[in-house]
């Protein structure tokens, strides 16, 4: 469904992605993971458009999206949520994801846009009715209202940037379950980056791993977890710790 190749993006003489090479099967979810700067947020910005890459290739279902426009690239069927929930306060639950039902289509049709946020409401388990506010919606639901947004866009591939943030350990493993079940109903392929490994390697397929801007390992999450270059550059230098945070992974991730 997604093939990229050599995809690079430098900021001045700062290389943030080094040519990094992946492909994505439909129905797939594939983790993405890394220490903090390792080029996953700009991956993601590369794949939905708001970064232009510097070298490479994207191709998603056989045609070449790198360098097109966010609405372009968000039409063609990839949605993405943010790191960080910015839902406008003054529109209700439903009408922030109407709206981006509407944009994200591109379709032009309130109908469908209202019909594509029930359906992506309903999903994720937030109210469907037209009034309720943004405002009480606690870190979990704003997270749900991320997720909703984009699946009204109507996408056959889901970028989730980093759905775990600031949520406790029960809401974690309920989030987790969401996107398998988005894939599971929906048939949605995911790339989903994400901290908090152990979460992430019990639903995923496969995992990617970056560091400084390069893939380091790639594959099922119980050999990723035992990677000795995963285990040195993401999970710490310290020995012990970082044998420690493995087995604690390959636990949570039953393997
Ligand atoms: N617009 C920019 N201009 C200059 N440098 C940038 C820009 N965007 C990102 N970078 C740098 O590129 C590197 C990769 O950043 P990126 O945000 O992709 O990492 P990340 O793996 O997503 O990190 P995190 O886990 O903290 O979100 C970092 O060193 C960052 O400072």
């Amino acid at each position: 469904m997604l093939t990229v190749e050599g995809l690079v993006k430098r900021f001045g003489g700062f290389t943030a992605v080094n040519n990094v090479s992946f492909r994505v099967e439909q129905g797939e979810i594939l983790g993405l993971i890394g220490p903090n700067g390792s080029g996953k947020s700009t991956i993601f910005n590369m794949l939905s458009g708001t970064l232009i890459p510097t070298a490479g290739s994207i191709l998603f279902n056989g045609a070449e999206i790198a360098g097109h426009a966010p609405h372009r690239i968000i039409n063609s069927g990839i949605g993405r949520t943010f790191q960080i929930p910015r839902p406008f306060h003054r529109l209700s639950i439903f009408e922030n994801v109407a709206l981006a039902g509407y944009y994200g289509q591109g379709r032009h049709s309130r109908a469908k846009a209202d019909e594509a946020a029930e359906r992506a409401l309903h999903m994720v388990g937030l109210p469907t009715n037209r009034h309720a506010g943004v405002d009480g919606l606690g870190a979990a639901g704003l997270k749900k209202l991320e997720l909703a947004k984009a699946l009204a866009t109507g996408p056959k591939l889901l970028l989730a940037d980093e759905s775990l943030g600031g949520l406790d350990e029960h809401e974690m493993d309920q989030a987790a379950d969401m996107l398998r079940k988005i894939r599971d109903e929906l048939g949605i392929t995911i790339i989903w980056v994400e901290h908090i490994m152990g979460v992430l390697m019990r639903v995923v397929d496969r995992v990617m791993v970056l560091d400084h801007g390069e893939k380091i390992s790639e594959g099922l999450p119980s050999a990723v977890a035992s990677d000795p270059r995963v285990i040195e550059v993401y999970l710490g230098a310290d020995a012990d710790s970082s044998q420690a945070a493995a087995a604690e992974a390959r636990r949570k991730a039953g393997v």
